[in-house]
């Protein structure tokens, strides 16, 4: 699932005024001696978000960190708009951070939570009530964090992030804290408050399911580079990298033997996106296999979820997974053999390096 773009209801006072494109070119950042970041691309349009997606440890919120002025570059350069804030100190840089607990003060009123970073002054004008209203708690000013819910408590962070009318706003796994039933509802509302604001966002997270629905376009960094910065769909669809598509989850590689637009497996012939020649990889999704009774593959085990079903075999083509929308008619031992049902898909040298 993706985030559906939605008109904001009254764009003149949902729009953050100042939201500005952010570029992110050839960072490289050295920590402890190591190289952690190895000349990082990214670009972000203004008014949309990106999710940055990657496995834990892969430098996710060192990326951020450089972006907000609190880790230093090697090399490379960061622009937010026309200018160049590199070398701006993080204070000076108007980037606005959401961390992962939302770390609000327990003792202190929404209001006084959400005017923190502002002058006296500013905190006595219309910008706290107006950054509450932005976020869909409008009159909460008065109360405390602790009489708010999880999702409530997010939103107030963010509106203290919005406060200050950031050009650029970085959330680091703004989620992980809250728990499972939770999640899903706030991240599917913060993902509409993103679009309908139109502020130019970066979403740190390692889960797939949650850059897919708040990312506009999602980056996938593995071990300190972008593999692949795309629309979820074509992330999905056809994964730039081996890495890319492991990382992803559910994703059968098939031995095979590529001539031109076909290759050739234990599956018979799969069409390819991109032409290629040799021995090949072939990306396999689970949803793109049909199953018949008698045949090569074993079935090794069925897990049944309700909303679909995962049916593992094993045989000459490995062990592979497939997802159907029902229980399927077969038990572990069963014979059955497999026929490639989906797209022109990705495939990867099979001897690249995962
Ligand atoms: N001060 C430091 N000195 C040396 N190495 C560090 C330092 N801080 C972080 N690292 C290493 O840099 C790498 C990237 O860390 P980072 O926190 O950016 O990853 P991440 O993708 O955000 O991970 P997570 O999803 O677990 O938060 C990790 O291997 C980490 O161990």
């Amino acid at each position: 699932m993706t985030a559906v773009d939605i008109q904001p209801s009254s764009p003149a006072r949902h729009l953050v005024p100042g939201a500005a494109s952010l570029h992110v070119t050839d960072a490289r950042v050295h920590l402890g001696g190591v190289e952690i970041l190895h000349g990082v691309d990214l670009q972000v349009p203004t008014g949309r978000t990106l999710a940055l997606l990657g496995p834990s440890g892969c430098g996710k919120t060192t990326l951020l960190r450089a972006v907000a002025g609190l880790q230093h570059l090697s090399t490379g350069r960061i622009h937010v708009g026309e200018d160049d804030i590199t070398d701006v100190p993080a204070e000076r840089r108007n980037v606005g951070m959401v961390f992962q607990d939302g770390a609000l003060f327990p003792h202190m009123t929404v209001a006084a939570n959400v005017g923190f970073g502002l002058d006296r002054a500013a905190r006595r004008g219309p910008a706290v009530d107006e950054a509450l209203e932005m976020v869909g708690l409008a009159g909460f000013g008065p109360r405390m964090p602790s009489t708010l819910s999880g999702g409530q408590q997010q939103r107030v962070a963010l509106a203290r992030a919005l406060v200050a009318q950031p050009r650029v706003l970085l959330l680091d796994e703004p989620f992980s804290s809250l728990d499972a039933g939770l999640r899903g509802q706030i991240r599917a509302d913060v993902a509409r408050l993103l679009t309908e604001l139109e502020i130019t966002a970066v979403v740190v997270t390692h889960d797939q399911e949650e850059a897919f629905l708040l990312g506009h376009e999602v980056a996938v960094m593995i071990a300190g580079r972008i593999h692949q910065q795309a629309h979820p769909a074509d992330i999905y669809a056809a994964p730039a990298t081996r890495e890319v598509a492991e990382f992803l989850g559910d994703a059968n590689l098939v031995a095979g033997h590529a001539s031109g637009t076909a290759a050739e497996t234990m599956l018979g012939a799969v069409p390819l996106a991109a032409d290629a020649t040799g021995a090949m990889d072939v990306l396999v999704r689970p949803e793109h296999l049909r199953m018949t009774p008698g045949g090569p593959m074993t079935v090794r085990a069925v897990e049944y979820y309700g909303h679909d079903a995962i049916t593992e075999l094993t045989g000459p083509a490995g062990t592979l997974r497939v997802r159907t929308m029902s229980l399927p008619p077969y038990r572990a031992g069963d014979p059955v053999a497999l026929t490639y049902d989906g797209p022109p898909t990705a495939a990867y040298r099979a001897d690249s390096t995962s």
